[in-house]
């Protein structure tokens, strides 16, 4: 078996002690001296190291010797200035031991080729001089005179390179003294391949500078990278905290206790002006609000420290519940009262799980828009019970909502009631559609809510199925309807076989809520219009100048958080 099938290039020092060994008998010694052809000579140098387990050709036998001597010569040159030769040459004393005894002009010749190309062969650098070998001479030939040849053409100065500098070879140098009869023919082709091995090398060597020099930079220029990375994360993480010390000036804003509450927010709660008197904000349930109520309160003005939100919030106050009439201002603190606080002590649901009953194959939006303003408001949980083919629409526009694809389903009463335990109210209508099959669904859930008191929100299509069977919730004091003007007409006209009367809309609002049976009627328009026959109420505060589709669906979806605070607050928190 062979010892080193698989060392490529590289000589272990027994292979090279092996080599030394038999390259360094005598016979061996002779058998090259006296010829310049050798290939015959490595090729049996190469058999016998074969013989010993080393599997090397003539060729790379030829190399690693060539190599060695390099390495001896160098050495010995190196001795000779600083005494440092062993380091350079491993083999020195083996070398010494053979070559002492070869003749002086060969080792004067290559003495010269050692020193004077500045050569610095070792063990890993044979593959780069195999590959030269390879293009100097492809015939297993040594290149390298073991012995000069004489040949017909006259000897000429050949110039040679010498620390980068052209130079002409003396007649005193030992080369030109040494080896009289040089042929035109050897000398040329030795001072070739010494060219290319020195510039081979040495292009080797820019390269291996170049490349250290590469790497300097690019390792310069990384921490250069990583600093400047370091330096804009620092302030990006400065400038988060400045954003977060504002924030918690902004909610320490909100959460203040007000230090004179008002029992009634009145025309002084509108923003302050004056500087010299500091703003109050009106208490809102019990000073703790819901997320999302917190939320648009902090959105409704420009973003700074608690002063202005005190504003803000005065503002936010003013305009969603200080309607105008002191009838409505009498309503803000009833409100208040309703809305529940914020604590710790509640589990999830608890504060609103809100049912809508609508959505079908042409109308998404509208439940969609009902769901997630019950959320917006402070419901915890938001239901929408919908055709099969409208649910991926919903579910997809949020995560938030939970989405029951049953409204078309042959037992979707049932399915449905399965959830009314849980629901603390219902919005009816909102993108129901008006097939036959789904009002009659609709209907159905509406009649098993009355009979849990679960309040009932009626808007859009749902009122549409109140206008042909106004007995599904007409008396049924926990109902509120919603209707625009044309939902409202439609249903006055329902209720009383007669044309509305348009000049008169609060008389007419309050005509049908005592036909239904003094249920709640929010008729919807530039003033809204709310009552049970009894009371009355009416908004005038203007919203959105447009008039785009899904605000009533917002309308609906809140309502039915409101109810629910409403209905579920002690009778004396809303005075009845
Ligand atoms: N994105 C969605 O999915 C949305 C879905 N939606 C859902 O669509 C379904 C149908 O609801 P709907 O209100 O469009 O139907 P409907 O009762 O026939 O009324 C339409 C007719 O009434 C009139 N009209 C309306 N208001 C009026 C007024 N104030 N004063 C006077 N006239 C007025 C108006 O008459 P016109 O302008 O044509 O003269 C119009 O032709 C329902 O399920 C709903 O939830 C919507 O919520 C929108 C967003
Ligand atoms: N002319 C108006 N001027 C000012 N506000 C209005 C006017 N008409 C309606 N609103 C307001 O818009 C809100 C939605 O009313 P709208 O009449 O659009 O309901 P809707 O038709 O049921 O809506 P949806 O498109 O969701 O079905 C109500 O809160 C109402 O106060």
């Amino acid at each position: 078996m062979l010892v080193n099938a698989t060392r490529g290039f590289l000589w272990s020092d027994m292979e090279t002690r092996a080599l030394l060994n038999i390259w360094g008998e005598h016979d061996v010694q002779t058998a090259l001296d006296g010829n310049f052809r050798n290939s015959h000579v490595y090729r049996d140098v190469a058999n016998r190291l074969c013989e010993l387990g080393f599997d090397r050709t003539p060729d790379q036998c030829r190399i690693r010797v060539k190599s060695l001597k390099r390495q001896y010569f160098q050495a010995k040159e190196g001795s000779r200035k600083n005494g440092q030769y062993h380091k350079m040459c491993k083999f020195y004393d083996e070398m010494e031991r053979i070559l002492s005894n070869r003749s002086l002009v060969e080792s004067q010749d290559i003495d010269s080729v050692a020193v004077g190309g500045d050569e610095t062969m070792d063990e890993d650098a044979e593959s780069t001089e195999l590959l030269q070998e390879a293009h100097m001479d492809g015939s297993g030939e040594c290149s390298f005179m073991e012995h000069p040849v004489k040949t017909e053409y006259p000897s000429c100065p050949i110039p040679v390179t010498v620390g980068g500098m052209s130079s002409f070879p003396t007649k005193q140098s030992s080369l030109t003294k040494t080896n009289p009869p040089a042929t035109s023919s050897s000398r040329p082709r030795r001072s070739k391949k010494r060219f290319a091995n020195m510039s081979l090398e040495k292009l080797m060597e820019k390269f291996l500078e170049q490349s250290m020099e590469a790497e300097d930079n690019f390792y310069r220029l990384e921490e250069q990278r990583l600093q400047a990375e370091d330096k804009r994360r620092e302030e990006e993480h400065s400038r988060e905290l400045q954003m977060l010390q504002m924030l918690g000036q902004i909610f320490a804003g909100i959460r203040a206790p007000s230090p004179a509450p008002q029992a009634t927010p009145q025309p002084s709660c509108i923003p302050q002006t004056n500087p010299a008197v500091p703003p109050t904000r009106p208490p809102f349930g019990n000073g703790n609000h819901p997320p999302a109520l917190t939320e648009f309160a902090s959105h409704s003005q420009p973003a700074g420290p608690g002063l202005l939100m005190e504003e803000g919030d005065a503002q936010f106050i003013e305009r969603s519940f200080s309607l105008g009439t002191a009838a409505m201002d009498n309503v803000i603190p009833l409100l208040r009262n309703t809305i529940p606080p914020l604590t710790s002590k509640k589990h999830k649901g608890q504060d609103g799980r809100i049912g809508i009953i609508g959505g079908c194959q042409e109308y998404t939006g509208a439940p969609f828009f009902a769901a997630i303003s019950a959320l917006k408001v402070g419901a915890d949980l938001s239901h929408v019970f919908c055709t099969k083919d409208a649910a991926p629409v919903i579910k997809s526009y949020s995560p938030e909502l939970i989405v029951h694809p049953v409204l078309d389903s042959p037992n979707a009463v049932e399915e449905i009631e399965k959830w009314l335990p849980r629901l603390h109210s219902l919005v009816v209508g909102p993108g129901l559609g008006r097939e036959d099959m789904l009002l009659k669904n609709a209907k159905e859930i509406i009649e098993r809510s009355k009979l849990r008191g679960i309040p009932i929100i009626i808007d859009a299509d749902g009122l549409w199925l109140v206008a042909k069977e106004p007995s599904v919730i007409q008396g049924y004091q926990r109902g509120i309807l919603t209707p625009n003007f044309m939902e409202f007409t439609r249903l006055y006209e329902a209720m009383h076989h007669e044309p509305l009367d348009s000049t008169d809309h609060k008389r007419s609002a309050q005509q049908l809520a005592i036909a239904m049976g003094h249920l709640t009627l929010v008729l919807k328009g530039e003033e809204d219009i709310i009552t049970d026959g009894k009371n009355m109420l009416t908004c005038s505060q203007e919203g959105s100048g447009r008039r785009c589709g899904g605000q009533g669906d917002l309308l609906s979806g809140s309502l039915g958080v409101f109810a629910h605070w409403a209905f579920s607050s002690p009778p004396d928190a809303t005075k009845g």
